[in-house]
């Protein structure tokens, strides 16, 4: 089954109403290849959510950056999964790095998180990577794995999920995975999958990758054969998302 190019823009805690209409402008009169070739979802901060899911136009569509673990309830200061199925919201990006590593959310809790946000009908954008120390201790695919698996055993089926491979030193850095490092993760990846998820579930999930993704190293990144899009977070602020967008068409035209 081929596997639609994804192309996500994670901006974080970033923006004020002033500079999110501005975007939403910018990308409304970009143009780019049809909803046939890439499938864009843009994850503004949640208080914008309503704002940008107004102003977007219809081909794209949004994310949420994170959501409660379970039923909404007494949790204060929390979001939940129905909330955003209420809103029409269709997509949440969780496990992010910056949440496991600030938030100190673990491979359960975001495996709990992927697993309820499922449940209730929500396509999940789930994030994985190691960060410096990791890698160069040798324990990239071994920390990868373990995060993957979390998800894996608490979920009926991969079909509504994107696994977004961030390695953290390369996030917001600047530092950037070779195209090599990110199909050689993505590879391992897909095997894993295939390993404990079966073929069909290895050849049709999108392994995107995120870190200081940008206009310039996109079409490099795009042409490995496993690597199915990008989360973008920096440069999803910026024009150059648009040419991220476009680089959907090294896979038509390769
Ligand atoms: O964390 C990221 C996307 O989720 C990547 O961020 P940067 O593109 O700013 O490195």
């Amino acid at each position: 089954m081929a596997r639609k190019f994804f192309v996500g823009g994670n901006w974080k805690c970033n923006g004020t109403v002033e500079e999110v209409k501005k975007i939403v402008t910018t990308l409304s009169e970009a143009e780019v290849p049809s909803e046939d070739v890439v499938e864009v979802v843009i994850s503004p901060p949640f208080v914008f959510l309503p704002l940008v899911k107004t102003l977007l136009r219809p081909d794209f569509s949004v994310a949420a950056q994170n959501c409660w673990v379970r039923k909404g309830g007494a949790f204060t200061g929390e979001v939940s999964a129905e909330m955003l199925v209420n809103l029409g919201i269709p997509w949440v990006i969780l496990g992010h790095s910056e949440r496991r590593l600030l938030l100190n959310e673990s491979n359960d809790f975001v495996g709990d998180k992927v697993a309820y946000a499922l449940s209730q009908g929500l396509k999940v954008i789930a994030c994985v990577g190691e960060t410096l120390e990791q890698r160069e201790s040798g324990a990239t695919m071994a920390v990868v794995a373990a995060q993957t698996k979390a998800i894996a055993e608490r979920i009926p089926h991969w079909s509504n999920i994107v696994l977004a491979y961030e390695p953290v030193w390369a996030i917001g850095t600047g530092k950037v995975a070779t195209p090599a490092q990110a199909q050689e993760v993505h590879t391992e990846l897909r095997k894993w999958l295939h390993v404990n998820g079966g073929a069909e579930v290895a050849a049709s999930t999108r392994i995107i990758y995120g870190g200081s993704v940008n206009g310039a190293n996109c079409k490099e990144l795009a042409a490995q054969p496993d690597v199915d899009g990008f989360l973008v977070g920096g440069a999803s602020l910026k024009p150059e998302f648009i040419d991220i967008i476009k680089s959907a068409t090294v896979k038509t035209t390769a």
